[in-house]
């Protein structure tokens, strides 16, 4: 096979010319940005899969086009590497300089990639691809596609998929079918014949009743939602809100984002009886949130670090109960509550590690212990297994003499581990409240959030910005962290840190504290102090209290 890198500088000029000299940066998932300006992103990034399996002795690579819980109007791409981890972090850099290079700089850039790299660009390769069910996905995936062709490279395109079945796809092929078939029907095989089992025909249990509302933030985990449904039969009863249908924009005032952010149910919620469990995803299902209403009518949210708690106390009991030795460890960001690190490390009992944001960071750490349980606040997450876990497990199960055992080797089954997967993950509670027979009143009573807030702001360059000690303290603009420690110092229980978001234009105040006021004062303050040493750009925030005058 020989391949003339000036193909790829024809293509490129021809059909995805570069139509912005704004420097964009691969971020805390991939590149992002307005749906119209990314042709030429993609195609590079098909490129540049192709180059990383080749890299990787012709391993399949992913490359998931979405923008998550973003806006639609808004896209984005994001690599999967051949153990379903995001791309590594020194091919990262390599991403952000072949879409910053212009299109006559291109043949030279991929030729000193190969060069770098020692890629010989005549092996094998192949890419997979999917897409979430935005307008403009179907386009950008033909981009992708061509940046693959451009370099002779083999492609595979999976349609319309949520961003853990393409890391399932991804694994599947690469371990040569061992977890799994990459194929849509393997996937859903996978889960619903691991769920079907630990329901053992016990649908409901103590509290437990067996119907849920589901949120598809009218993206690409309600179609599978859907699909899911058909397959499970009555396993388990799921009403589908925000399919996608109709009007619905992706993520429009619904999804995981939403609720998790407003603390509020998303729209087109059916009138239901207080206590109903309820969940969201986001727009491309890699993230859950759950939350019902009181019989006040009091909207109440159990997150990301919930389902953490809840997952990992469990997988606590199965390790005890099956009298194993095995090392669990729980994985959260700053953004988790401190009552719910507070619950793991006096309740739980397990040991609990802070990282920065973003799963690649979360994953990397979880893989340190033997069950390794990570979750951001927002619902993203999942359990990673070490290979001595997987075996150790299954070997209880085969001596037969510890039925916990074999339930265990299910449960490992019914997660996908390859990334937080929205859809798995609910089947997880599902499964594990059914097994406790709890309802969401048993599952909110094991501890009491803080009240807690995030706002957004404006600032003329984020990244001014800088962070140290899993960001949660801020090294830069100088006298920024002095500011918000006097700040943080004058509420009981106050916590609060700033970030430059690695997905939207924005910097992120976090803040929390013992009651709501203090928490939305505080909030108001950081923010505040963010607008005046960091180069806020707009009118100065108004406190909440003082909206009306
Ligand atoms: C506070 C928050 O929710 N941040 C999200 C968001 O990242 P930012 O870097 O904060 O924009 O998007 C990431 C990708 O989906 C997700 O991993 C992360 O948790
Ligand atoms: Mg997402």
């Amino acid at each position: 096979m020989s391949i003339n890198l000036r193909t790829v500088y024809a293509f490129a000029r021809e059909m995805y010319p570069k139509l912005s000299t704004e420097h964009i940066q691969y971020g805390t998932a991939g590149f992002r940005g307005k749906a119209e300006f990314l042709d030429s992103v993609m195609f590079r990034m098909g490129v540049l899969a192709t180059l990383r399996s080749r890299f990787r002795s012709g391993a399949a690579i992913g490359v998931m086009i979405t923008a998550s819980h973003n806006p639609e109007p808004d896209n984005g791409v994001k690599l999967v590497d051949p153990k379903g981890e995001m791309l590594e972090a020194s091919w990262e850099s390599i991403a952000t300089d072949l879409v910053n290079v212009s299109d006559q700089e291109l043949e030279q850039q991929v030729a000193k990639i190969i060069k770098d790299n020692n890629i010989d660009i005549t092996s094998s390769s192949i890419v997979y691809v999917g897409m979430d069910n935005r307008y403009h996905s179907p386009r950008l995936l033909k981009a992708v596609a061509d940046g693959v062709i451009a370099l002779k490279g083999n492609v595979r395109e999976y349609g319309i998929v949520t961003t853990p079945m393409l890391h399932y796809f991804v694994v599947s092929a690469n371990t040569k079918e061992a977890y799994g078939k990459p194929t849509e029907e393997g996937y859903y095989d996978k889960l619903i014949t691991a769920f079907k089992t630990l329901r053992n025909d016990q649908l409901e249990n103590g509290n437990y009743k067996n119907n849920l509302i589901f949120d598809g933030a009218n993206g690409v985990g309600a179609r599978k939602m859907l699909q899911f449904i058909k397959r499970m039969q009555n396993s388990l009863q799921v009403t589908v809100i925000n399919q996608g249908i109709g009007q619905g924009k992706i993520n429009e005032d619904c999804g995981a984002d939403y609720v998790k952010v407003q603390q509020r149910p998303p729209k087109s919620m059916p009138e239901v009886e207080p206590y109903t469990r309820c969940c969201s995803v986001d727009g491309d299902a890699d993230r859950v949130v759950y939350f019902f209403s009181n019989d006040k009518g009091e909207f109440q949210l159990l997150d990301g670090d919930r389902i953490a708690t809840l997952v990992a106390g469990y997988l606590m009991d199965l390790v005890k109960k099956c009298q194993l030795d095995l090392r669990l460890g729980l994985v959260q960001t700053a953004y988790a509550n401190g009552a719910s690190t507070d619950y793991i490390v006096n309740e739980l009992k397990v040991p609990v590690s802070c990282v920065p944001t973003g799963v690649k960071h979360l994953h990397h750490k979880a893989l340190e212990y033997d069950i390794g349980v990570y979750f951001e606040a927002n619902g993203h997450g999942t359990v990673v297994f070490s290979d001595h876990a997987k075996s150790t497990v299954a070997e209880a199960a085969k001596a037969g003499d510890k039925p916990d055992a074999k339930i265990f080797l299910k449960i490992i089954d019914l997660i996908n581990e390859t990334v937080g997967d929205a859809i798995s993950d609910m089947l997880l509670v599902e499964t594990i409240l059914n097994h406790k027979g709890w309802d969401v009143k048993d599952w909110i009573s094991t501890y009491t959030d803080l009240p807690n807030q995030q706002l957004k702001i404006k600032v003329q360059d984020r990244n001014v910005i800088a962070t140290t000690d899993a960001e949660r303290v801020c090294v830069k603009p100088e006298g920024l962290q002095i500011e918000i420690n006097k700040a943080v110092s004058n509420y009981k229980r106050g916590r609060a840190f700033v970030r430059p978001s690695g997905t939207e234009d924005v910097v992120r105040v976090y803040a929390e504290a013992n009651t709501k006021e203090d928490t939305v004062s505080l909030a108001h303050e950081i923010g505040i102090l963010v607008q005046r040493l960091a180069g806020g750009v707009g009118p100065e925030l108004v406190h909440p209290n003082n909206a009306h005058l």
